[in-house]
């Protein structure tokens, strides 16, 4: 018998931002018993009482049965799965609080995008170091899920990673409804790099609609971004299929191309002329992750001599100053090479 739950039933969402509220609904609606952990009280008394989320999800109604505390004791006991869905940058400090709460057996499953700052960990790994479990038991899921299209159920698919297959299907069943289908995968090096640095992609795509271009610089850059992203996956040892699968071109497609994504409306004012400061006031507290991602994506490709012109180029734009026109011309004036050495 395995040490965890295969037929999930009680899952804890803690955080809950646009992801975490629309991964509740997808496992309320996939017939899941789900309590939210929200850090203001408020959102999880709307939550809880009118089974709204207007912060971030306004106009969608959430099944009866997902609710929500303040208090993360109280919204951990008894959970067979627990999903991560804060921010990367902050993932380290709140699951040190929650550490000492969390069920033994659950299932820990992480929802966010991103590589952390300082110790370029993927998001898996902050959470077996603080955890204190085997990194092959944490699950992923990623892919082209942009919360509002989702919270809409709108017709998506996902990848639940882990390289444990059977916690990976557990997870699979668990979020499986009528509009959301997951599948699973065991290459969560790959599934988590391809989530993380298509947010870089997208500020980059933003940043170029912004400087008013048009589809062709569009293409080049989300395939070019492509060839950067497989590049620091083959040398983390991740599977070169997955960047061709849905947490790969998947979710670089939806984010690159979609007014809906944080990173590309980030990366437009940025190119618009905006500082980042201006751009940070108008996404109004929500995460764009590619922000910080490109700087910590940066740092692990150069430890590791992978070359990565956009995301060097989106960490000096975003961190050093430089005018995104300035950077475009830079990326192009690059020495001549082959398309794939
Ligand atoms: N929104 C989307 O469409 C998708 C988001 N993701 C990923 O999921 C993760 C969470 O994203 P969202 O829920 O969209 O973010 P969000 O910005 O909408 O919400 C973040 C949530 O985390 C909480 N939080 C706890 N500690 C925090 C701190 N120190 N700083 C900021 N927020 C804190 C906030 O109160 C809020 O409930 C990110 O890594 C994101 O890339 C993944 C797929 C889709
Ligand atoms: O990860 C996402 C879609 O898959 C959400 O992207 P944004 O964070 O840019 O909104």
């Amino acid at each position: 018998m395995p040490g965890f739950a295969t037929d999930v039933q009680r899952v804890t969402v803690l955080g809950a931002g646009s992801w975490g509220t629309a991964f509740a609904k997808v496992l309320g609606d996939a017939g899941r018993d789900v309590t939210m952990w929200a850090r203001r009280e408020e959102v999880a008394a709307e939550i809880r009482d009118r089974h709204t989320n207007g912060s971030y999800l306004p106009d969608v109604r959430l099944p009866e049965r997902v609710t929500a505390t303040s208090d993360a004791a109280a919204a951990l006991a008894g959970a067979q799965a627990v999903v991560l869905a804060v921010p990367s940058q902050s993932l380290r400090a709140n699951l040190s609080v929650w550490r000492e709460l969390l069920p033994a057996d659950a299932i820990l499953v992480s929802l966010a995008k991103g590589v952390e700052l300082g110790t370029l960990k993927r998001m898996s790994e902050v959470v077996a170091e603080i955890a204190r479990v085997d990194v092959g038991e944490v699950v992923v899921v990623s892919g082209p899920n942009l919360a509002r299209e989702i919270a809409a159920a709108q017709p998506s698919a996902a990848v639940v990673a882990c390289p444990d297959h059977e916690r990976a299907v557990a997870i699979q069943r668990a979020c499986s409804n009528g509009y959301f289908r997951p599948y699973t995968n065991t290459d969560v090096v790959g599934c988590e790099l391809g989530g993380a640095c298509k947010n870089v992609i997208a500020l980059s795509c933003g940043m170029a609609a912004g400087l008013g271009l048009g589809t062709n610089t569009m293409a080049t850059l989300i395939t070019r971004g492509l060839a950067e992203m497989a590049r620091l996956g083959a040398k983390l040892g991740a599977d070169p299929l997955t960047f061709a699968g849905l947490a790969g071109v998947g979710d670089l497609v939806a984010t690159c191309s979609s007014p809906l994504s944080r990173n590309r409306t980030f990366g437009e004012r940025l190119g618009r002329g905006e500082t980042l400061e201006q751009a940070q006031a108008a996404a109004g507290g929500q995460v764009a992750e590619g922000v910080m991602s490109c700087s910590s994506i940066r740092a692990l490709a150069q430890s590791l001599g992978v070359d990565m012109p956009l995301t060097d180029a989106m960490h000096r734009v975003c961190h050093e100053g430089v005018d995104p026109r300035q950077a475009g011309t830079e990326l192009l004036g690059r020495s001549q090479k082959h398309e794939w050495y």
